[in-house]
């Protein structure tokens, strides 16, 4: 199966060292670890928003088509424009200039399916931060890209919607995309990812599924906390 995104030897100094990965259509990948540990890097660079030496398979798409193989919902949630729900969510459809005029459509399609109807005709500046973080997640699904990379797209969520959230993107994947996420939230990731990559200290030390890799020991030597399995659930203590 062809990757969406192949990553090999990235490294952007003090920050991210010798990074290699794949992502492949049906995954849904939680890129987990401590505040600082090179996670937004390692993203801002496979999408070419920071020089990096190695390379990323996405630089490969010319700059103006690139929005149609990746999406990217960055970390930052501050909107300044005074438009409303439906104008942002349809700026996703951009990436397809010459898509034959049913974007609104598509993008009103992705505001029902995220329960986000209701605040169609807001103007953004005016929603919570938490409200604002799931249009831009709706923004950036609009692209219609077979690959997401979201920075956090749980934070500030409240515990519903951040199950939502989590579960959207397995489906997303189930439909034969592939998202790479950021999260904090680990009993989250371990029940919903495909996958995690762990990475510490700008390394990447754990590639695989979430009960592979989640051993006492690691989380114990990369978060300081302990994370067990109970059925379905992950309970997190300290
Ligand atoms: N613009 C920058 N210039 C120099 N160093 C930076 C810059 N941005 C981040 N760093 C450093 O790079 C390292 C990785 O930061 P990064 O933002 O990738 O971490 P992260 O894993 O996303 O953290 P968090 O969970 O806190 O969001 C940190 O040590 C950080 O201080």
């Amino acid at each position: 199966m062809k990757s969406l995104l192949s990553i090999e030897n990235m490294s952007v100094p003090g920050r991210i060292s010798n990074a290699s990965l794949q992502i492949f259509p049906g995954e849904f990948v939680g890129l987990i670890g401590p505040n600082g540990a090179g996670k937004t890097t390692l993203l801002r660079a496979a999408m070419g928003m920071i020089p990096a030496s190695g390379t990323s398979s996405l630089l490969a798409h010319k700059i103006n088509v690139r929005p149609r193989h990746v999406a990217y919902l960055a970390q930052e949630r501050e909107v300044v424009w005074p438009i409303s729900v439906r104008e942002v969510v349809a700026l996703g459809r951009r990436a397809h200039p010459d898509s034959g005029g049913d974007d609104q459509a598509r993008a009103d399609a992705i505001l029902q399916r995220m329960a986000l109807d209701d605040f169609a005709t807001r103007q953004i500046p005016d929603l919570s931060g938490g409200e604002r973080a799931r249009v831009l997640l709706a923004r950036a699904l609009a692209q219609g890209a077979p690959l997401l990379l979201a920075d956090e797209p749980c934070a500030a969520l409240d515990p519903i919607q951040s199950i939502r959230t989590a579960k959207l993107l397995h489906a997303e994947a189930g439909n034969g995309r592939a998202a790479l996420a950021t999260l904090h939230d680990l009993p989250l990731a371990a029940r919903w990812c495909t996958r995690l990559l762990v990475i510490e200290r700008g390394v990447i030390v754990a590639d695989g599924a979430p009960d592979q890799i989640l051993t006492p020991e690691l989380c114990r030597r990369v978060f300081d906390i302990s994370l067990t399995r109970h059925g379905q659930s992950w309970l997190l203590e300290e």
